[in-house]
């Protein structure tokens, strides 16, 4: 076989690993992190594919800011590894790979908006260019204002250009909405999903649930340092009692309402009950046998937040 034969060889074998293996832009393999005796993180195994917008949503304390701090290379892991798009987090910070929005972080005193995107853009190898930034962000129209002179909104916009500025394949945003009013989060979430049109990968972190709903594919709540429940929102809802029945008891005797068939939860106040199920149709039939005149029956999908309840454990 002549050289030349060979060199083609390889290089088709090489196309075709390339072409089968779709790279993860995110793993974690057996991470876990303490800090001293807190044990914030547990064991995590998680594999997130490019293109998709993931919510991590958990409550206070559940460990989603230390799983960010390590994907960006802040918090060393105490076992285990992680890796962004097949490198460590370190490489693929400096290389642009990352862009990532966290809780706080003070913008540059006596600079222009658009100063202050310029500046950061320029540190980048292959930035968007500037005007796309500013309008992606929505910041055209206060692109001369002064950056330390914004209402909180607005500084979290700026925040969200400089994240942006390097053109990063994986967008990382811990708690992005938590110092906007309603239309602020709104326009904030048109954003995020014109960036991430552009077959970009997004993980953010947030307390509200609706967030997750609306703008991720799919949603990872973690509780106390594990993954609880992984699944799109909809599967999340379902594993987690999936329905509600709910209908009005008046003053009658409620006990052994959660004994019926398929009941995960319930709730009596002011003369209406709720129960949560897993099998609705068995429970509305045995509440009727049960002897208890029931009025105003209506089942319905629970939402997220009692799925997130139910899941975490807080309730
Ligand atoms: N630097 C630190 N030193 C000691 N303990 C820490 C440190 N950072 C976090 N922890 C602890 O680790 C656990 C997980 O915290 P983490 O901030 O990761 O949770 P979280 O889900 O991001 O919470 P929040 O939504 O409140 O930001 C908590 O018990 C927290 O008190």
């Amino acid at each position: 076989m002549s050289s030349r034969t060979q060199d083609r060889r390889h290089y088709a074998v090489d196309l075709r690993e390339f072409s089968v293996i779709p790279m993860n832009a995110i793993t974690f393999a057996g991470v876990s992190k303490s800090y001293d005796t807190v044990r914030a993180v547990e064991t995590l195994d998680l594999e997130i594919g490019s293109g998709q917008a993931v919510a991590l949503l958990g409550p206070n304390g559940a460990g989603k800011s230390t799983s960010i701090g390590m994907l960006l290379g802040l918090v060393r892991p105490s076992g285990g590894t992680v890796s962004v798009f097949g490198d460590t987090p370190d490489a693929a910070v400096r290389t642009g790979k990352i862009g990532a929005m966290l809780q706080d972080g003070e913008l540059v005193a006596g600079l222009t908006v658009r100063e202050v995107v310029e500046f950061v853009r320029r540190l980048y190898p292959e930035p968007l260019p500037l005007d796309e930034v500013l309008s992606l962000a929505n910041l055209t129209s206060l692109a001369k204002r002064r950056a330390d002179r914004l209402s909180g909104g607005q500084a979290q916009r700026v925040r969200f250009a400089l994240a942006i500025a390097g053109a990063p394949q994986l967008l990382v945003l811990d708690e992005p909405t938590s110092a906007m009013d309603v239309e602020s989060r709104r326009s904030f979430w048109a954003s995020m999903r014109a960036y991430a049109a552009g077959g970009r990968t997004i993980l953010f972190a947030t307390h509200y649930l609706e967030e997750a709903d609306e703008n991720a594919d799919r949603v990872i709540v973690m509780a106390r340092g594990r993954i609880v429940a992984d699944g799109t929102a909809e599967e999340i809802k379902a594993s987690a009692g999936g329905r509600t029945v709910r209908f009005t008891v008046g003053d009658q005797p409620t006990a052994g309402l959660e004994a019926l068939p398929g009941v995960t939860g319930i709730e009596v106040r002011g003369g209406s009950a709720q129960l949560l199920t897993t099998d609705p149709d068995a429970t509305v039939q045995a509440l009727y046998a049960s002897g208890i005149q029931v009025r105003d029956l209506e089942v319905k999908g629970a939402d997220l937040e009692e799925a997130f309840l139910s899941l975490t454990g807080d309730n």
